[in-house]
């Protein structure tokens, strides 16, 4: 019998926990959002607005939001996780989810302090890990949000728990595709990012496509060595949650890990460009935690390693372009 998802709870209320929840609701279910601050709460159901976080979108009557953690979760089919990662933890820790509904987690980034996977924190909250899944890929929320059409890819360790969650988000605007391969679906989501600030960084500077994309294409390369030395299959980095999302978040100006890039290229110290962000920049916290686990497992990433030193304040952008270029000479692959 296949189990039927109607009631979705999406924790986290920002660009993505809307426009996510948004997208639901025209997949034909329905949904509740957890916003930890209550005026957002009410503002969804006064307004049918999330103005801060997705700017002009008027959300289905299908969407209703609530701050009580209880109530957010009460009745749930299934369960999305659309929180930033490094609270991922603290947020899940005693929340009492419905027994045995899935869990999707949407977030993209790594543990700092233990370098984990979301789907692995989530197991550490106690969620089993066979209800657990990823969903990630191309997915700017802004755009979700006007209903202009994208992908994803859904990976679960079982498999027919991704076809569950990818028919509960199947939708006139929104296709996703099943895997079964978590840990390159979250890998891939994590390491854009940190490649998404190089490339803002190269435009920072007033560089052109010839840098955006040798930087996109040997990001690629590097992030597929870490998923296959994670133990991802690296195919999946061909994929929605590797090449697809890579494009994407390089080359869009609403991606804020690029915007943040183009800042620090500019000249602007992280703190003040972290400041004139539109939300969580992920890859400002995982960077570093992606350059530890892969140095921990002997796989050189060697943009990561450089945005990790631009974030530390060991380079500047420029000196950081100068080593790229200036690194020994070696095959493609
Ligand atoms: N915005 C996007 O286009 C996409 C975002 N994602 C991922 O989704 C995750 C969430 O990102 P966004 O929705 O964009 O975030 P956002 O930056 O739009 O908003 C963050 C939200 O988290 C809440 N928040 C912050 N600290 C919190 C805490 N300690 N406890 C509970 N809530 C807290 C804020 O109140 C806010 O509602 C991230 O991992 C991001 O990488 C994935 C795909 C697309
Ligand atoms: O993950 C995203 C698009 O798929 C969003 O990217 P940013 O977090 O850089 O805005």
């Amino acid at each position: 019998m296949v189990p039927v998802i109607d009631h979705v709870a999406v924790l986290g209320a920002g660009g993505w926990g809307t426009a996510f929840a948004l997208l639901l609701a025209d997949a034909g279910r329905n949904v509740t959002l957890w916003a930890r601050d209550p005026r957002v709460a009410d503002a969804i159901n006064t307004e049918r607005r999330n103005e801060r976080r997705l700017p002009g979108i008027e959300l289905p009557v299908q969407v209703r939001a609530t701050s009580d953690r209880s109530a957010a979760v009460a009745d749930a089919d299934a369960v999305v996780i659309a929180l930033p990662s490094q609270t991922v933890r603290a947020n899940m820790t005693g929340w009492a989810l419905p027994r045995g509904v899935p869990v999707v987690s949407l977030a993209k980034g790594l543990e700092e302090g233990t370098g984990l996977r979301m789907s692995r924190v989530l197991a550490e909250c106690g969620v089993a890990p066979d209800q657990i899944a990823v969903l990630s890929g191309p997915n700017l929320a802004d755009e979700i949000g006007r209903r202009e059409p994208a992908s994803a890819v859904v990976a679960a360790a079982e498999h027919d728990l991704a076809v569950d969650i990818q028919r509960a988000c199947h939708g006139p605007n929104f296709r996703a595709y099943t895997s079964t391969d978590v840990t390159g679906v979250e890998v891939g989501g994590v390491t854009k990012n940190s490649i998404a600030i190089a490339v803002g960084m190269a435009i920072g500077l007033g560089l052109g496509a010839n840098a955006v994309a040798a930087l996109t294409t040997r990001g690629l390369a590097e992030s597929t060595r870490l998923g296959e030395a994670m133990g991802a299959d690296p195919l999946t980095f061909q994929g929605m949650a590797g090449m697809g999302d890579l494009v994407a978040t390089c080359f869009s100006p609403l991606s804020r890990n690029r915007s943040f890039g183009v800042e620090l290229g500019r000249g602007v110290a992280v703190e003040a460009a972290l400041a004139h962000g539109r939300g969580v920049v992920e890859g400002a916290r995982s960077t570093p935690v992606v350059a530890q686990v892969a140095g921990g497992i002997g796989v050189d990433m060697p943009v990561v390693s450089t945005v990790c030193d631009v974030l530390a304040g060991l380079l500047t952008p420029a000196e950081a372009l100068d080593r790229a270029m200036a690194r020994e000479l070696k095959p493609e692959r």
